[in-house]
């Protein structure tokens, strides 16, 4: 069921144990639901994330954070996503991290430094989205951003700071939807707080 009354901000203005949590990965294939069915798109990153950040016990539910996308290995031709979850191991990870394809000539915005750059305000959910019965855990983060293409590819690292709520499910599409709403706006005011864009600086890893 949806949550009835809900916070306005979570975690305190300050993030203790286990937080600031790193985790990274490169963007992957989910189930096509975020956009289609949800109008919320979400970036799916393997789960092999948490283990890599040493996470794998992390309690399922959605959190805030920050994180940053690294668009020079993202798909460019239209291809659309060829990786899911299952396909990905430790070492594309580790590739992923290291590789320095540089952003192809004429491409607009995209894999520009300035991208590159960018730290974007974000809302997460890890878990098996019961209103959907996932037999897999997953993470998914929505940026707080307007994209005008999909970046499957791209290589995204993030910052989780705190946690919002644990997932539940729900009697209809629109109930999570306006929960998911609700969870964009407490992480826009839990990541205003004084303090919270200080922890951006923690994103400036390799
Ligand atoms: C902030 C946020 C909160 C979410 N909360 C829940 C939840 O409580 N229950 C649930 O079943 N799914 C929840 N989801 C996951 C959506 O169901 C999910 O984004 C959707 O199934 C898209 O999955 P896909 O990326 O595999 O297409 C949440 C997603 C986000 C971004
Ligand atoms: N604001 C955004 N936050 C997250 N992903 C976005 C956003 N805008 C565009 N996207 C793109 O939308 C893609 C599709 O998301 P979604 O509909 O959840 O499908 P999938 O099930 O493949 O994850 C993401 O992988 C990402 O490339
Ligand atoms: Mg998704």
């Amino acid at each position: 069921m949806s949550t009835p009354t809900r916070p306005a901000i979570c975690g305190p203005p300050t993030p203790t144990h286990p937080f600031p949590l790193k985790i990274s990965g490169p963007v992957i294939k989910g189930f096509g639901r975020g956009s289609a069915d949800l109008g919320i798109p979400t970036a799916n990153i393997p789960l092999s994330g948490l283990s890599i950040s040493g996470h794998t016990d992390l309690a399922s539910g959605i959190y805030y954070g920050w994180c940053t996308l690294d668009l020079r290995s993202a798909a460019r031709d239209g291809s659309g996503p060829s990786k899911t979850s299952q396909d990905f191991s430790v070492a594309d990870l580790e590739y992923s991290t290291t590789t320095t394809a540089a952003p192809r000539e004429g491409d607009g915005e995209t894999g520009t430094e300035t991208d590159m750059q960018r730290i974007y305000a974000t809302v997460l959910s890890i878990g098996f989205n019961p209103f959907y019965a996932n037999s897999q855990r997953s993470i998914e983060i929505h940026l707080l951003a307007h994209f005008d293409a999909d970046f499957y590819g791209a290589m995204l690292r993030l910052v989780v700071l705190g946690f919002i709520r644990p997932e539940s499910d729900y009697v209809s599409r629109e109930a999570l939807v306006q929960d998911i709403r609700e969870d964009i706006r407490v992480a826009q005011r839990s990541l205003a707080r004084e303090g919270g864009e200080d922890r951006s600086d923690e994103l400036r890893y390799a």
